[in-house]
């Protein structure tokens, strides 16, 4: 049976901090590292033999999959690192606090921009030091691939690719597979797995290091799918996540 596991990462410095990260390559926390490895723990009682793994080019994702692989004594386990799992780009409110955001601009107009389907926040300007086109790791790429801003759905757009050309095929081959991404480039796989609607994924939350295990049908339908460990405590984080934006929160 085909199995699917995604693990947004551990707590990074910027999710401590409260601010917009997207395509920021900022690290995780000592207590995201604690995650990445209680992560580990959970997959490695589950029984989980991962045939291959896959990532972002963002050290807080590729951090967090070693770490878990490690405790899994399954570091050999072939990765592939693509920009395409990286966290949704987010333009212009990246470095921002989100709490004094929502001050600034209101808790409806910061859920649109964190949470809505097709809304992408402002755009980031192709000049500013800021934007992918600028970043030595994206060089090779055409610059009209870089995004100043994404939208779930466009972060969906460029993530699919990825998913039928590496993804699909090893599942379809009955492989086990984890992929080690981000809280919105999961979500965008989220619901195109799941096929949640537009106003439903507005209130879905991925926590950081909880494995999301998906079992899958030959045609990659989901049968079921649950977080690993405590289910209060996945459902616990996920509010917790939902709730950063709120104003005076720090
Ligand atoms: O800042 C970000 O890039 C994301 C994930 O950490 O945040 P949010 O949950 O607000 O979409």
């Amino acid at each position: 049976m085909p199995t699917l596991v995604l693990l947004r990462h551990g707590q990074s410095q910027w999710n401590l901090d409260n601010r917009f990260t997207g395509w920021v390559d900022v690290d995780i926390t000592e207590a995201g590292r604690q995650e990445a490895l209680k992560a580990g723990e959970l997959m490695k009682a589950e029984g989980l033999r991962f045939d291959f793994a896959h990532t972002s080019v963002l050290k807080r994702a590729i951090r967090t999959l070693n770490t878990a692989l490690e405790v899994m004594d399954q570091l050999w386990v072939p990765v592939e690192k693509t920009w395409r799992l990286n966290e949704r780009h987010y333009g212009a409110l990246q470095g921002l606090d989100k709490a004094e955001t929502t001050a600034k601009h209101g808790e409806a107009q910061v859920k649109i921009w964190r949470r809505s389907y097709d809304v992408p926040p402002p755009a980031m300007d192709l000049k500013d030091p800021g934007h992918p086109a600028n970043d030595l790791r994206y060089a090779k790429l055409d610059v009209k691939a870089l995004p100043g801003t994404e939208s779930l759905a466009t972060t969906l757009d460029r993530v699919l690719p990825y998913w039928h050309d590496a993804i699909a095929p090893q599942l379809k081959a009955q492989q086990t597979v984890l992929v080690t991404a981000h809280g919105n480039s999961l979500r965008a796989l989220y619901k195109y797995l799941t096929d949640v609607t537009e106003a439903q994924i507005l209130e879905i939350n991925i926590p950081t290091g909880i494995p999301l295990l998906f079992d899958l049908d030959d045609a990659l339908k989901v049968k079921s799918f649950r977080y690993l460990g405590d289910p209060d405590a996945a459902k616990r984080a996920a509010e917790a996540v939902a709730n950063q934006a709120k104003a005076g929160k720090h």
